[in-house]
């Protein structure tokens, strides 16, 4: 797979690579962008992956979460990736915020007509990041540039936000080993039990076998007992001014009182005062999330 490189733009003495490719998983194209630090133009940096939320694409965040700062003192190459297929020709893809276009919650859909594009989980864990350490990127318009070789394959983490944090959790939990550390930010934690959820696993998995919904939710992955003993490594933030919060779309205290029963360490979940779901909260605490990356990652 190539990468096509849509824009190249100078921040923070690194620079932001608008990207495109064919993805397999999906069958359909998909944009990523990645930051590269000013250290990568002399050594392999490690990666810090991004998963967006609701109504997402790969700019909301690399444009206002204010991750580069800290990334680029730090020498770390941030991947934003897109957070569905696009264009992908489903009636109704394109109809909510909460399901379809924009909001593949990092699951593989086996429910029709979802299922033949909507693999965001073996899109990102599969292809995606197989692909950054891989292939040669290139463009028309622009110099070419080897992504792979700027990268340290041995050394990813994993973060993400609301619909992204579920995401970030559920892929690190399912997957130990892939990733060096993960955080979140106002996290979907029990997707199981809220509506958002609900409706996307409904969409994507189907509603018959509740048991399969498990596989794809934090707290119920806590709750199997594999990490039992183990550390999480994990940095969670939310705001207690957080309107999908006081909804009970996150419900923290779910996967808190998991990690505690299944005798997990090395968990920190922070209620910051008055912060809402927005891009002001994650900017707000976006240096100490990157910084709690450098810390597995160095
Ligand atoms: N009704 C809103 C809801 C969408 C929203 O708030 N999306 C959040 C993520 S919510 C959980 O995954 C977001 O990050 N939005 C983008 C942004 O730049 O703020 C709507 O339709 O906008």
């Amino acid at each position: 797979m190539v990468f096509e490189i849509k824009s190249r733009i100078a921040t923070f003495g690194g620079e932001l690579l608008k990207l495109s490719h064919a993805s397999s998983a999906t069958k359909t194209p998909m944009a990523v962008s990645i930051y590269l630090p000013p250290a990568s133009k002399t050594t392999r940096v490690p990666v810090l992956l991004y998963l967006s939320g609701l109504t997402c694409t790969p700019d909301n965040c690399s444009e206002k979460g204010f991750l580069h700062a800290t990334a680029s003192k730090r020498g770390i190459a941030i991947v934003y990736p897109d957070t569905s297929p696009r264009g992908a020709n489903i009636a109704g893809e394109d109809d909510a915020y909460d399901f379809g276009s924009g909001a593949g919650f990092y699951v593989d859909a086996v429910q029709e007509p979802w299922s033949n594009h909507y693999k965001m989980e073996t899109y990102i864990v599969s292809e995606l990041l197989t692909s950054l350490f891989e292939e040669l990127s290139s463009s028309s318009s622009s110099p070419e540039i080897n992504i792979a070789e700027k990268l340290d394959k041995s050394r990813i983490s994993i973060t993400g936000h609301s619909m992204g944090g579920h995401g970030a959790l559920t892929l690190y939990l399912k997957n130990p080993g892939l990733f060096k550390s993960v955080s979140a930010f106002a996290p979907i934690s029990n997707p199981s039990r809220c509506p958002w959820g609900e409706k996307a696993f409904a969409g994507y998995l189907g509603s018959d076998d509740k048991e399969e919904w498990k596989k794809h939710d934090a707290t119920e992955l806590v709750k199997a007992g594999g990490w039992k003993g183990k550390d999480l490594k994990a940095l969670i933030d939310v705001g207690t001014g957080d309107d999908f919060y006081k909804q009970g779309q996150l419900l923290p205290e779910n996967f808190e009182a998991a990690v505690k029963e299944a005798g997990v360490s090395d968990v920190t979940v922070r209620y910051q005062e008055n912060y809402d779901h927005s891009y002001y909260f994650i900017s707000t605490f976006a240096q100490d999330h990157v910084e709690h990356a450098a810390k597995y990652l160095f």
